[in-house]
């Protein structure tokens, strides 16, 4: 089986001023369609810095980032657009919501961008993103007329919005007190066994437990990689 996701000897430094800081080293990797990958590690050690390797925002010093079928250095700013808004749903810590559209219509950019259904597709299919994550009633409020764990939902949702493959989550639920962040998690697990890809970087250790596959990351090097059968998998 090919990998969804394969990085050959990735190293990763930034460039201050005239000094180089390396921080990721060597990063082989292979994950696979239907995996939960968690991210885990000490803060500064290199785990968003991988995650924007995945998802094109940032790219290698040296190495390959191969992802869904995509050399991702070889694409050029355009067609990366193109590749992430077909492959690729984004989570963030600070859900990112545009605050002056409401549930619904954030949920439906990501579509407008693609373009490829039709408008009362669209329409149909960010409907049932909302009633997947339980926001039908919530559909035309505003990101600030609803709460953060509400607000992570529906930007779940629009993750979903072009039915990417891969999601890829930096900290969904570090803004999220734990009731809420373990319905979150509990999301990311239904998608998981609908067969997405996810790959969470997280500081919370019994999540990471959770997941199919826990990747501990120090001082840029993968430290550990444990995919157990205790664990869920997917
Ligand atoms: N754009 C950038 N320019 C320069 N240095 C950066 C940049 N982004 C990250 N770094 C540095 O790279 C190192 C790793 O940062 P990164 O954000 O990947 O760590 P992290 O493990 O995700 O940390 P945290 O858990 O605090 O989010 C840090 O020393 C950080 O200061």
């Amino acid at each position: 089986m090919t990998p969804i996701i394969q990085l050959n000897n990735v190293y990763k430094a930034y460039t201050l001023g005239n000094v180089s800081q390396p921080v990721l080293h060597d990063i082989s990797l292979a994950v696979y369609a239907g995996e939960f990958v968690s991210i885990v590690g000490a803060s500064g050690n290199g785990k968003s810095t991988l995650l924007n390797l995945l998802t094109g925002i940032d790219k290698p010093s040296s190495g390959q980032v191969h992802v869904c079928g995509s050399q991702l250095q070889r694409l050029k700013e355009e067609q990366l657009s193109i590749w992430r808004g077909a492959n690729v749903g984004i989570v963030f810590q600070f859900f990112q919501l545009l605050p002056s559209l409401t549930l619904l219509q954030n949920i439906l950019l990501p579509m407008d961008f693609v373009g490829t259904l039709p408008k009362r597709k669209r329409l149909d299919r960010a409907r049932y993103l909302l009633d997947l994550v339980s926001l039908t009633s919530q559909a035309q409020q505003l990101p600030s007329q609803v709460s953060g764990g509400q607000q992570q939902r529906a930007a779940i949702a629009r993750a979903m919005a072009n039915d990417p493959p891969l999601i890829v989550a930096d900290e969904p639920t570090g803004n999220l007190d734990s009731e809420t962040a373990e319905s979150v998690f509990a999301l990311f697990l239904t998608l998981c066994e609908q067969g997405k890809t996810l790959v969470m970087v997280t500081h919370n250790e019994t999540l990471a437990q959770a997941t199919s596959r826990r990747i501990t990351l120090h001082a840029g090097r993968i430290l550990s990689d444990n995919s157990t059968q205790t664990r869920r998998s997917c």
